[in-house]
């Protein structure tokens, strides 16, 4: 009685989570981050266990096959969910299908040839090793694929090496006991069980938890970028020099404002598509002057911002004459236009600074650099007037 209360509870929570899963797929339009996936593992695994109840005990019936073939396909399905978490394109209804009429094949080989001891055993020692390899694949995740989900990659492999122990004993118990061993009210399966119905409960919202956080750090990401070239902006940049400030002694950094120049002659005469085309080439040529580590950003319609981290003045020229050089030899594409395009651009260099909090400081430096090189006729750098704590000796920037 006790047994068919758990496997009952049991098949409530799967089938219920499958729904729940299934109803926040359908809210994640585009990336769904493997939730119709996890959906079909919990159905197939409730649907295995609704069986089980109805069979009520070990037999040899086209039911108990189906039973073993579901209870073995969900794995598969919470494998294939967690890789398209994980951002791998897979598809789930072959692979499923296919492995279940594979295992529905073997199973009346096995049953057929060795008995129906050998078939459950087969039951017990593959679902062990699925869920061994999981784990391990989970605890592999953890130095490669899901450096970010440290904690939670460990929860998971605690919880899913459990499962695999537990079938693992069974394959024992059921090699040295026979099926009597199998019976709902043994003790060994009120054990599975237990665990099994704790599992449903636990697994679910850590899953939920998951996508949570990869939604709020999409979320994050969006609001710290600019959405055309995918740099930056100025709020991101300011939250990026907080991390770099907050971690390390901070060596100065010196802040480069480049503006494309004439930017507006390029919307005027091949129009706003063509403008927006070079910004993402330039944003190209900006990626590849910085050193690794250095900060890049667009800060505002055609002028954008690196910040040169742990560098001297020297250094940070050097970065500045590599982007107004990338900037001159660049052939820019536009889409439609029969030749490419040549601009340049002007670029201001800020006094060195050691904090977030100097960051405005340095973009007015920078900008009036910017303008004293605009005026001074464009494609040149200018470097602020002003050394670190020093007053510029005009009393400008
Ligand atoms: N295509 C495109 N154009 C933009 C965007 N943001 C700003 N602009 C345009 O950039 C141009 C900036 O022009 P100005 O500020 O006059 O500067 P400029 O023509 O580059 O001249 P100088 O800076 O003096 O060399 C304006 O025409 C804006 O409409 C954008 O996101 N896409």
């Amino acid at each position: 009685m006790v047994a068919t209360i758990l496997v009952g509870m049991l098949c409530a929570h799967l089938l219920c989570f499958s729904a729940m899963f299934l109803l926040i797929s359908q809210r994640l339009q585009g990336n769904k981050m493997g939730m119709h996936y996890f959906a079909t593992g919990n159905l197939l695994l409730g649907l295995a266990y609704v069986l089980q109840l109805a069979e009520g005990g070990p037999a040899w019936s086209a039911m108990s096959v189906v039973n073993h073939t579901l209870a073995l396909a969900s794995p598969i399905a919470y494998w294939l969910g967690a890789m398209r978490f994980f951002g791998q394109e897979v598809p789930l209804w072959r692979p499923v299908v296919v492995f279940s009429l594979a295992y529905a094949g073997a199973q009346v080989l096995v049953q057929w040839s060795m008995g129906a001891v050998a078939r459950y055993a087969m039951l017990a020692a593959m679902s062990s090793t699925m869920f061994f390899v999981m784990a391990w694949t989970v605890v592999y995740g953890v130095r490669t694929f899901a450096r970010d989900l440290r904690w939670e990659m460990f929860f998971f492999a605690l919880l899913i090496t459990g499962i695999g122990v537990l079938n693992a004993i069974k394959f024992v118990r059921l090699a040295t006991g026979g099926l009597d061993m199998l019976r709902m009210d043994h003790t060994f399966q009120m054990v599975f069980y237990i665990y099994m119905s704790s599992l449903a409960t636990l697994l679910p919202p850590a899953i939920i938890w998951l996508v949570l956080r990869r939604l709020t750090d999409e979320l994050r990401g969006m609001a710290a970028r600019d959405p055309l070239t995918g740099l930056l902006n100025r709020r991101g940049l300011a939250q990026a020099l907080e991390a770099h400030f907050n971690t390390r002694d901070a060596a100065p950094a010196y802040l480069l404002l480049l503006d494309v120049d004439h930017f507006k002659r390029i919307n005027d005469s091949h129009g706003h598509q063509a403008g927006d085309a070079v910004l993402c080439q330039v944003a190209e040529v900006l990626r590849r002057a910085v050193r690794r580590g250095d900060l890049t950003g667009r800060v505002g319609g055609e002028e954008f911002a690196a910040v040169c981290l742990d560098t001297d003045r020297a250094g940070a020229m050097q970065v500045a004459e590599r982007l107004r050089a990338g900037m001159e030899s660049r052939s820019m594409e536009i889409p439609g236009a029969r030749a490419p395009l040549r601009c340049t651009a002007t670029i201001g260099i800020s006094a060195p600074f050691t904090g977030t909090a100097s960051l405005d400081d340095a973009m007015r430096q920078a900008d009036a650099a910017l303008y004293r090189g605009k005026d001074a006729g464009r494609n040149r750098i200018e470097a602020s007037a002003r050394q670190a704590g020093v007053p510029a000796p005009d009393g400008g920037p």
